[in-house]
């Protein structure tokens, strides 16, 4: 079944692949058509193209009227200037990102009005001989002008528009493109955010299982993981500083026949509120443990055995006072201790056994009492 499920989201996910990728490259080309193509150049080049019909149809209308040299040296300028003016366009058309079959009709038409130009040419070096203009001269002139004059103005207005669409498409295609990077950066920033809060919740929850792994759960003290690992650290430190290293080991006396006379509500109450008096009871520095059942042990790093025995014969006297819960409120209790030195050679294991022993030893000797000699 997994399998199956490890095979369907591996399927969904080449699809999602392959889908981004055709996008991707459909999105590629369209930009590098798009956002290749320099328009201003051409705009500039046809804003000034489009001056020529009208100044062409002023100085042809002042001709008929005299022909008048100067009127002709004008004209000849223009009919020069003019199919450059169309050789430009139609130069930066072609290797523009414009479709071709966009623009083919107006250049066309172009280049038709730049053949009748020839035509034009000719009647004005005819006229220039002798500055005379007859009738049949003038008529052609003013049929031959309009036709030209209407087709520069006709093409170069439809190209206008075509470069103004062309342009508007790029500024368009430019908003999407920065509407696209703006929601994958969104989500970018939302995936990573999603990840960072998984690794967060992970780390706290590692934590937490951490923690717990190293607690005992009725008094809130470490248990027996928590004290050896403490107990690595301090013989680790000890090779480095031979400080001196104390274990108390403590277990409530008789507490089988507590549990039996009170109950085991009452036992467990007990339990956390001596947990709570040894808690209380012992520096910053020292470990406080639950063994297991009724049994404690206090690691005591920086401290010798008369520091150990200082403080079990505190806890001695402290038990005796410790108030009981409920219907034990008037019993009594009591504790035996047995408490070791780590020597030179000891490891942990021996020095808790060690302790041990002499806390064997304290209850054999009728216990409610503290062990220190083997
Ligand atoms: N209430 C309660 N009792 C517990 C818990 N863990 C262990 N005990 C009890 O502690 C008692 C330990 O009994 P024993 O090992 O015979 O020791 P003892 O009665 O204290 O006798 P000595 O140690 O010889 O003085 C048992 O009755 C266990 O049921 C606990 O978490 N809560």
């Amino acid at each position: 079944m997994s399998r199956l499920w490890a095979r369907g989201l591996l399927l969904a996910y080449l699809l999602v692949v392959l889908l981004c990728l055709s996008t991707f490259g459909v999105y590629y080309s369209e930009a590098r058509r798009l956002v290749g193509a320099n328009y201003a150049a051409m705009v500039t080049d046809l804003v000034r193209a489009q001056h020529d019909p009208d100044r062409l149809r002023l100085i042809l209308e002042s001709l008929v009227e005299r022909p008048d040299p100067i009127y002709l040296e004008q004209l000849r300028d223009l009919t020069w200037r003019i199919p450059l003016r169309i050789q430009g366009l139609d130069n930066h058309l072609r290797h523009s990102d414009l479709p071709p079959q966009d623009y083919r009709p107006f250049v066309a038409e172009l280049a038709d009005a730049e053949g009748r130009l020839s035509e034009l040419e000719r009647v004005i070096d005819r006229v220039g001989r002798d500055s005379t203009l007859t009738p049949q001269e003038a008529h052609l002139l003013r049929e031959l002008g309009l036709d030209i004059e209407e087709s520069l103005a006709w093409s170069y207005s439809e190209l206008n528009q075509l470069l103004h669409q062309a342009s508007a498409d790029q500024r368009h295609f430019m908003q999407r493109l920065t509407l696209a990077v703006a929601v994958l950066m969104w989500s970018l920033l939302v995936a990573i955010g999603g990840v960072l809060l998984m690794l967060w919740r992970l780390q706290v929850q590692s934590e937490a299982m951490q923690r717990l792994s190293l607690t005992d759960q009725l008094t809130g003290l470490g248990n027996r993981r928590r004290l050896l690992q403490e107990a690595e650290g301090a013989f680790a430190r000890r090779e480095r500083s031979d400080e001196p290293l104390g274990l108390v080991l403590l277990d409530l006396d008789h507490f089988k026949r507590f549990n039996d006379t009170y109950g085991h509500p009452q036992g467990d109450e007990v339990l956390v509120r001596f947990a709570r008096l040894l808690q209380e009871s012992v520096r910053r520095m020292d470990v406080v443990a639950r063994m297991g059942g009724e049994e404690f042990a206090i690691l005591m790093p920086h401290s010798d055995l008369d520091a150990a025995h200082r403080l079990a014969d505190r806890l001695l006297e402290a038990v005796g006072k410790m108030p009981l819960p409920g219907a034990a409120a008037t019993g009594e209790l009591s504790v035996s201790i047995g408490i070791a030195e780590a020597g030179e050679q000891d490891d942990f294991d021996r020095l808790y056994a060690r302790a041990d022993r002499r806390l064997y030893r304290a209850k054999e000797l009728g216990r409610d009492r503290v062990e220190w000699a083997t």
